[in-house]
């Protein structure tokens, strides 16, 4: 990278090249999407650096498949919006060999053997690897001389995902790819996408799997009714959540003292279990400030952050809770809101 320095006084600064930024592999500005009646996206504003490994999360219907198709060309943003990948239209990014996809819907070609699928994708790539190599990094050599449609649901996967790897590709885009694959083709497929990724590649993917977006994304996005409610890593979308958990035990526990617990500050749920109490809390310090002036003696405490998949339902609902409070008081309430946040 080119640095500038400032020259000290009398002497001659060293010629410096100015260097024009790379654009972003992929860019959302304002990109909603309407089908008829159903608001699918709303607004989305997202700019994703080359290199990133990206994780798009949200519920059913959040929106995941109309972003990747808006990505990918095969669907155009409401007027106003815009979808950029590297600088350019995804059309030309697609035409120009920059991308590959491996998408839920569409069946494979028939009455062909493996190998010859790769092969045509390979033939078709304007950037190509080899088939034997695109084979084996999918993890399906030993299936090369099987008919397609004779393959098991995970074995389909992974010739998709050898589809989308069949060239140099700039970009892999990828929706619910490990659906349907066992645990072992699972962890042989993220390593193989590892690999992409350190090779400089830029990959986002849409799953359910939420250990999968934790282990695996630098960053993670999640949509919720076609906005996206939080963008930041997956230990940042755990803080944004702000709920801990808490365990400790008391010796001497009743369902009374339970309901005292209940009502302390920033407890959201209180559960007991023989002498082990368990407390969520969206203000863990002020929690544990009022547990003690309570005059009690819990022992072994203990303050936990949630697993991504806690926050993400936490994140959700909270989402699910302000979209019912609007809907009941109207939207100046929401513009109210979200002037004050
Ligand atoms: N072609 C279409 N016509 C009408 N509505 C559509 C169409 N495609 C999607 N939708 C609606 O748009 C919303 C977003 O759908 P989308 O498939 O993008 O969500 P998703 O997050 O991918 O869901 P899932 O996790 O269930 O695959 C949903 O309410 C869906 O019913």
């Amino acid at each position: 990278m080119l640095c500038r320095r400032t020259a000290r006084r009398g002497e001659a600064l060293p010629m410096t090249r100015t260097t024009t930024p790379a654009p972003p592999a992929v860019e959302f500005a304002d990109a909603s999407k309407t089908y008829g009646e159903v608001r699918a996206l709303t607004g989305l504003t997202v700019s994703i650096g080359p290199g990133e490994t990206v994780a798009l999360l949200g519920p059913n219907g959040a929106g995941k498949s109309t972003t990747l198709d808006l990505l990918l060309g095969l669907r155009n943003p409401d007027p106003g919006g815009s979808v950029r990948l590297f600088g350019g239209t995804p059309r030309k990014a697609v035409t120009d060999g920059r991308v590959g996809a491996m998408l839920q819907s569409g069946g494979l070609m028939e009455g062909v053997k493996v190998h010859e699928l790769v092969a045509l994708a390979c033939d078709l790539h304007p950037r190509a690897h080899d088939v034997d190599r695109v084979l084996a990094g999918a993890g399906i050599s030993d299936i090369a001389d099987r008919l397609v449609d004779k393959l098991s649901g995970g074995q389909e996967q992974r010739v998709r995902f050898a589809l989308a790897t069949a060239g140099a590709n700039d970009l892999i885009v990828l929706d619910e790819p490990t659906t349907g694959m066992d645990v072992s083709s699972r962890q042989a497929f993220w390593a193989s996408m590892r690999a992409e990724a350190a090779r400089g590649r830029t990959v986002l993917f849409a799953t359910h799997y939420l250990e999968e977006a934790d282990e695996v994304a630098d960053r993670v996005l999640v949509l919720h009714r076609g906005r996206l409610l939080a963008d930041g890593s997956a230990a940042e979308i755990k803080a944004r959540a702000g709920v801990r958990r808490i365990s400790f035990a008391l010796p001497d526990l009743t369902s009374a003292t339970v309901g005292t617990l209940r009502g302390l500050p920033g407890v959201t749920e209180a559960t007991a279990s023989g002498t082990t109490v368990r407390l969520r809390s969206a203000d863990a310090d002020a929690t544990v400030h009022a547990l003690y002036g309570l005059g009690l003696y819990p022992r072994g405490l203990e303050v936990t952050g949630l697993g991504l998949e806690q926050a993400f339902l936490t994140l959700t609902q909270q989402a699910e809770t302000r979209d019912a409070e609007d809907a009941r008081d109207g939207k100046d309430a929401r513009e109210a809101r979200e002037a004050a946040a």
